[in-house]
C-alpha cells in the first residue's frame, strides 16, 4: 500500500481514469483542509473516502462538484477539467447524493425524481432539454421501479420513511444516468435491512459501468462494498488501497479505525 498516490486497481480499464483528483490543495484562509490529495476512481469502480470528522471528506466532494475552487492541484472527470455548475455536470455524467438528502418535501416522489430531468441533459442520455415531458416520466418511473418505489410515485415525499426517502435521494440521482455517482453517507440512518439493498443496489450500479465514490463512517458496508479506500486523516491521504490493506495498516488503526498502536 502506497500513500499519496492515484486509488487504482491494477488491471486498469480505462486510459483516462474516470475521476482523477491530482494534488489536490484547498485552503479556507489559513485552514488548509486538503493537502495535495491524490486518488483516482476508474470505470466501473467503487472507492470509498473515510477519515475522521473534519479530514477533508465533504470538501473532496465538494471540489469535484465545484463547489469549493482548489487552490493548487486539479479535478477531472473522463480527463476534462470537472465542470463548475450543476448542469454541467449533469451533462458530464455526474451525479451526487446529500447527507441532508435534499428534497422537496411537499412534492411527490415522482416529482423529486423529475428535478434533474427539467435540467439541461447530455446528448444521447436521457436527461436533455425537450425530454421533460412524457418521456422524463418514463425515464423517472423506471428508476422508481429499479429501486423499488414505483408503488410510492405519487406520495408526498415527506410522508415517507426516512430509508425510502433516502432512497428517492438516490433515485434522483440514478434517474440523469451517471457515470461518476457521488455518494454521501448513503449508508447513515439506515438499519441493517435497508444497507443490504443499498450495497445491492450500489453493486448493480457499478456492474453497469458508473463509477462510485462514497463517504461514509459506516465501516461493515465500506469493507464488503468498496474496491479501493483512501483515508483522509487532517486533509492528506495517510493510505490507500483494497480494504484487507486498508484495514491493516496501522497508521489507519490509529487515525480512524481507533486501536492505538505502538510507536
Ligand atoms: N467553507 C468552509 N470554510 C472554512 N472552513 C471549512 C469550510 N468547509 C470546511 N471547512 C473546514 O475544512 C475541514 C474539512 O472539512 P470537511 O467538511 O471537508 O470534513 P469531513 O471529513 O467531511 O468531516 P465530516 O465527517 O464531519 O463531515 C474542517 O476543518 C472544516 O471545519
Amino acid at each position: 500500500m502506497s500513500t499519496q498516490h492515484p486509488v487504482r486497481s491494477s488491471d486498469s480499464r480505462d486510459a483516462d481514469p474516470r475521476l482523477q483528483i491530482a494534488e489536490l490543495t484547498v485552503r479556507f484562509g489559513g485552514l488548509t483542509a486538503l493537502d495535495a490529495v491524490s486518488f483516482e476512481v476508474g470505470a466501473g469502480e467503487t472507492v470509498a473516502l473515510i477519515g475522521p470528522n473534519g479530514a477533508g471528506k465533504t470538501t473532496v466532494f465538494n471540489s469535484v462538484c465545484g463547489l469549493v475552487k482548489p487552490s493548487a492541484g486539479r479535478v477531472t472527470i473522463d480527463g476534462v477539467p470537472a465542470p463548475a455548475s450543476p448542469t454541467g455536470l449533469i451533462r458530464h455524467g455526474v451525479a451526487r447524493t446529500l447527507q441532508g438528502l435534499g428534497l422537496f418535501g411537499g412534492m411527490s416522489v415522482l416529482e423529486n425524481v423529475l428535478v434533474p430531468l427539467a435540467a439541461p441533459g447530455r446528448s444521447g442520455r436521457a436527461a436533455g432539454p425537450g425530454r421533460a415531458g412524457a418521456d422524463a416520466v418514463t425515464t423517472a418511473t423506471e428508476t422508481l421501479r429499479d429501486l423499488g418505489l414505483d408503488a410510492e410515485a405519487q406520495r408526498p415525499v415527506d410522508s415517507l420513511p426516512y430509508p425510502e426517502r433516502k432512497r428517492v435521494a438516490l433515485a434522483r440521482a440514478l434517474v440523469t444516468q451517471p457515470t461518476l455517482l457521488l455518494l454521501d453517507e448513503p449508508a447513515g440512518g439506515l438499519g441493517a435491512g435497508d444497507i443490504a439493498d443499498l450495497s445491492a443496489i450500489v453493486r448493480r450500479v457499478a456492474a453497469s459501468g458508473c463509477s462510485v465514490l462514497l463517504v461514509e463512517h459506516h465501516m461493515d458496508f465500506v469493507m464488503a462494498l468498496a474496491d479501493r479506500i483512501a483515508v483522509l486523516d487532517f486533509g492528506r491521504v495517510i493510505a490507500c488501497g483494497t480494504p484487507g490493506e486498508v484495514q491493516a495498516d496501522p497508521r489507519v488503526e490509529e487515525a480512524y479505525l481507533g486501536v492505538e498502536v505502538a510507536s
